[in-house]
């Protein structure tokens, strides 16, 4: 959403016999990062299937920005790259509007160079803490400009020779991990990252995918050794983009909450790292058929056929957490329908998210007439599954805080609600899930953007 724009509310209604066939759009955090490895490798890369949302292009904007040429063909993105180690100043502020993953990634990727670069982002990733990224540059020799707390605006500017570190990466965070990663795409000898707990591993398999020397190492405490080689050759890469399992958990909490349905959908991104949600609705009794599972470009995808089911409330260990992080809003939403009481541990990260996401869906679920409590990094919710009395006879909106998960969460819920579910904003759903509304809607779900609000 460019600064300023004006919200748009929206509310969804209690709805039937959602049906149909769906793919979904490209995953964000592989887009992202194709963005970014074909702008930096030698040649040409041609990537099909990108998710076209806010965030991504933001990232494609900031490639050009340094030097990448990128072009649309049909339906395929060319991108021709500058040469690992070659990307030029950015003459203006770099804006990633609502993207921490875009921010922090490109940050690492340009912020070692021998050069100035400025971070901005709007009003949501101005709050967002930006020192885990910007402490180990630091270690790398990065001089750091930054808004008070280590926020957005940043400026940075890269030494003659950055230093190789070995960093151990403190809270689960693909972001932060990538991020010293992509530094050390510029830097001489071996980057070294250390996770202790595993989160989504794109950027791994894919700068192997474009050339770079990178391996990892796994203890047999699950904890992680990665090393990457600097200043290496990437080459372009012909790269289809698996439909986002983040965007998937809308549909399919939807279908199995609506009585009657019977939802399909396409070409879902099955990464390991990326399907806790699944396992958890399992868990409470989802009919989530999986089908053709299949290997494409490196990673597991696969159909989800997704029918109407009685779910019951499960505990969530926190060990769940980094394969299921974006998706607690609507497992939050899914817990409100089902039998007896769900409890899901290790929520922290939730609180640094485009909002406070834990304290945005406790509130939420409030106005909306759940009985749940929000601990430190915790959240229970006691399950009603008729959903009796649920949502808002008055229209009160649940606030969004430019979150496009907790816009998209709070719609699903009002699907099964006995009254309607408003959310103050609905723009912010162009971010990651541009489609949204239309492959909703073509289910047949009773969501509607409201364009009257106040200026
Ligand atoms: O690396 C990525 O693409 C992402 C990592 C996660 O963030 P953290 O690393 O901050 O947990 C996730 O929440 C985000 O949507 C995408
Ligand atoms: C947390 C998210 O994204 P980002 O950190 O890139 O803003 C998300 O998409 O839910």
């Amino acid at each position: 959403m460019s600064h300023g724009a004006r919200p748009k509310p929206a509310i969804s209604r209690k709805s039937l016999n959602l049906s149909g066939t769906i793919r979904i759009p490209g995953d964000k955090s592989i887009s992202h990062r194709s963005f970014m490895f074909g702008g930096l490798a030698s040649g040409e890369t041609r990537i099909t299937g990108l998710l076209e949302g806010e965030d991504v292009i933001n990232t494609g904007k900031a490639m050009r920005a340094m030097g990448a040429r990128i072009r649309k063909e049909d339906d395929a993105w060319i991108i021709n790259g500058t040469g690992n180690g070659a990307l030029l100043a950015p003459e203006a502020p770099l804006d990633f509007g609502n993207a921490g993953t875009g921010c922090r990634l490109t940050m690492g990727l340009v912020g070692v160079y021998d050069f100035a670069s400025t971070f901005i982002g709007d009003a949501s990733l101005t709050k967002r803490p930006m020192g885990r990224v910007l402490n180990p540059l630091r270690e790398m020799g990065v001089q750091v400009t930054s808004a008070d707390g280590d926020r957005l605006p940043v400026t940075l500017n890269g030494p003659k020779t950055p230093n190789p570190i070995t960093y151990r990466v403190p809270m689960a965070s693909a972001q932060v991990k990538s991020a010293v990663l992509l530094a050390g795409l510029n830097t001489p000898g071996t980057t070294t990252v250390i996770e202790p707990v595993m989160t989504r591993d794109h950027t791994e398999k894919m700068l192997q995918g474009f050339g770079a020397s990178l391996s990892v190492d796994t203890d047999v405490d699950g904890v992680r050794t990665i090393r990457l080689e600097g200043r290496g050759k990437l080459t372009g890469q012909v790269i289809d983009v698996p439909g986002d399992p983040s965007s998937t958990a809308f549909p399919l909490v939807a279908a199995l909450l609506v009585p009657g349905s019977d939802v399909t959908i396409l070409n879902v991104l099955m990464n390991p790292t990326r399907t806790g949600l699944i396992l958890t609705l399992q868990e409470m009794g989802a009919d989530i058929e999986v089908l053709n599972a299949r290997t494409a470009g490196g990673e597991d995808v696969a159909d989800l056929r997704v029918r109407h089911s009685e779910l019951k409330g499960v505990s969530v260990p926190e060990d769940r957490a980094p394969s299921m992080i974006d998706e607690y809003p609507v497992l939050a939403v899914a817990a409100a329908f089902a039998e007896g009481q769900t409890v899901m541990h290790g929520l922290e990260e939730l609180r640094v998210k485009e909002s406070d996401r834990l304290t945005a869906v406790a509130d939420g679920l409030k106005l909306n007439g759940v009985d749940c409590d929000e601990g430190e990094a915790s959240l229970l919710v006691r399950g009603l599954p008729s959903g009796k009395g649920y949502g808002s006879a008055t229209g009160a909106a649940v606030k969004t805080h430019l979150d496009h998960r907790i816009a998209m969460s709070f719609l699903v819920m009002g699907l099964v609600s006995e009254h309607p579910v408003s959310v103050d904003d609905a723009t912010m759903i162009a971010t990651s899930f541009p489609e949204f509304m239309d492959l909703m809607t073509g289910l047949g779900a009773q969501i509607e953007i409201l364009e009257s609000a106040a200026a």
